[in-house]
């Protein structure tokens, strides 16, 4: 779908990207990196808006320097800012931009009508966009990138500015513009955990270079850390406190930390499995307390640990910030989440209307070059 190599972007000042070679198939796909990471620059080229200093970019195989306008018929985009104009309503402006991608007028209000209900937009369809909430544009922007039926949409940060339900909504549409319409998405983001329940791929960057790409499911391998949840009963009115001192005693491991992305989570105990004993032991002691046992499963990775080791040694003796991490790299909240305090790759945690899994990347992840 995307190939570039060793493609480069440098401003005056700063260096956007550098030498960034990726090969990005179907499917889902995430781009995840810090404000200022070099998201909207990538997306810009790959839409051929915008000519790279260096390297070579392919979108649907063909090329972003000499076939810009083919491109931008087959791909969708979805800029990050509002560019909504507030005085027409979502079927006039969708229909509109079908119309500017070649629909004609009877396809192009057809095929709004659908794109509207498919973003959940259907009642207020004909209501001024200046009305509009923040979750309801961003779904106008959605349906504008998809009307025309691209084969592939470039979302630039879709779940900006939304509480946590809305971005949830956001990010369940945009998993079925793949599953439903066969329509492949790259999505950007700042926070490193949203992106894990939707897309199939992750590609980190900081500060226009590759940290890593590779499938979510290499993302957040298992681990050894069962996560295991009790319900209270009469006698023991907190079953999980009653489970934490019984399986102390007889020697299991419980780590001190708390699961933050399941339903639950203060009530989860997480442990230490040694093997299948320790899943045995588990169920034995549950049984003897006579509490009823919820969940035991093992637990996986979050993205956002995978980045935490590189974060640590930067952070231990004689270390001088990871490559491309801004100023202020302990803003407020700057622990993060899980009690051990860490946080990912020139991140800092996220404000209170974040999911307390993710981890927000901090601005700053262009290099200035003064
Ligand atoms: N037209 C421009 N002129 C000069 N510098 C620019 C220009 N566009 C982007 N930059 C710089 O390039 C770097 C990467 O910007 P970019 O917008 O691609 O980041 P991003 O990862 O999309 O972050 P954000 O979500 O904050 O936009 C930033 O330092 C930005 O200031």
């Amino acid at each position: 779908m995307i190939a570039t190599e060793s493609l480069s972007k440098r401003f005056p000042r700063v260096t956007a990207l550098d030498r960034l070679s990726l090969d990005i198939g179907p499917g889902v796909t995430g781009l995840v990196g810090a404000n200022g990471a070099g998201k909207s620059t990538m997306i810009k080229i790959l839409l051929g808006l915008s000519p790279a200093t260096e390297g070579r970019a392919e979108v649907l195989g063909l090329d972003v320097a000499t076939s810009g306008g083919a491109i931008r018929e087959r791909v969708g985009y979805m800029p990050e800012h509002d560019c909504l104009p507030p005085d027409v309503s979502a079927t006039e402006f969708v229909v509109h931009m079908a119309r500017m991608s070649g629909l004609p007028a009877t396809a192009a209000r057809e095929r709004t009508a659908d794109t509207l209900r498919h973003v959940g937009l259907y009642e207020e369809r004909y209501r001024p966009i200046g009305g509009y909430s923040t979750g309801m544009k961003q779904r106008v922007k959605l349906a504008q990138a998809l009307v025309h039926d691209p084969q592939l949409v470039l979302l630039d940060e879709p779940t900006n500015g939304l509480d946590p339900v809305g971005r949830d909504e956001m990010l369940g549409l945009i998993r079925r513009v793949y599953t439903d319409f066969g329509i492949s998405v790259l999505v950007t983001s700042h926070l490193l955990g949203e992106l894990e329940r939707t897309c199939d791929h992750v590609v980190v960057i900081d500060g226009g270079t590759l940290l890593r790409s590779s499938s979510t499911s290499d993302f957040t391998q298992t681990t050894t850390t069962l996560a295991v949840e009790v319900t209270d009963t009469d006698t023991h009115p907190d079953g999980t406190r009653a489970l934490r001192e019984a399986l102390s005693a007889t020697g299991v491991t419980i780590h001190a930390g708390s699961e933050e992305g399941l339903p639950g989570a203060g009530h989860i105990l997480l442990i230490e499995a040694k093997g299948e004993e320790t899943y045995d032991t588990v169920r034995d002691t549950v049984a003897g307390l006579g509490l009823g046992l919820v969940r035991m499963e093992q637990r996986r990775h979050h993205i956002a640990e995978v980045f935490r080791p590189r974060q640590a040694e930067a952070d231990g003796p004689g270390g001088s910030g990871s490559g491309g991490s801004g100023p202020g790299g302990n803003g407020p909240g700057g622990n993060g989440p899980g009690s051990d305090g860490t946080r990912a790759a020139g991140a800092t945690t996220v404000g209170a209307d974040e999911h307390a899994s993710d981890y927000a990347l901090q601005k700053g992840g262009a290099r200035d070059e003064h």
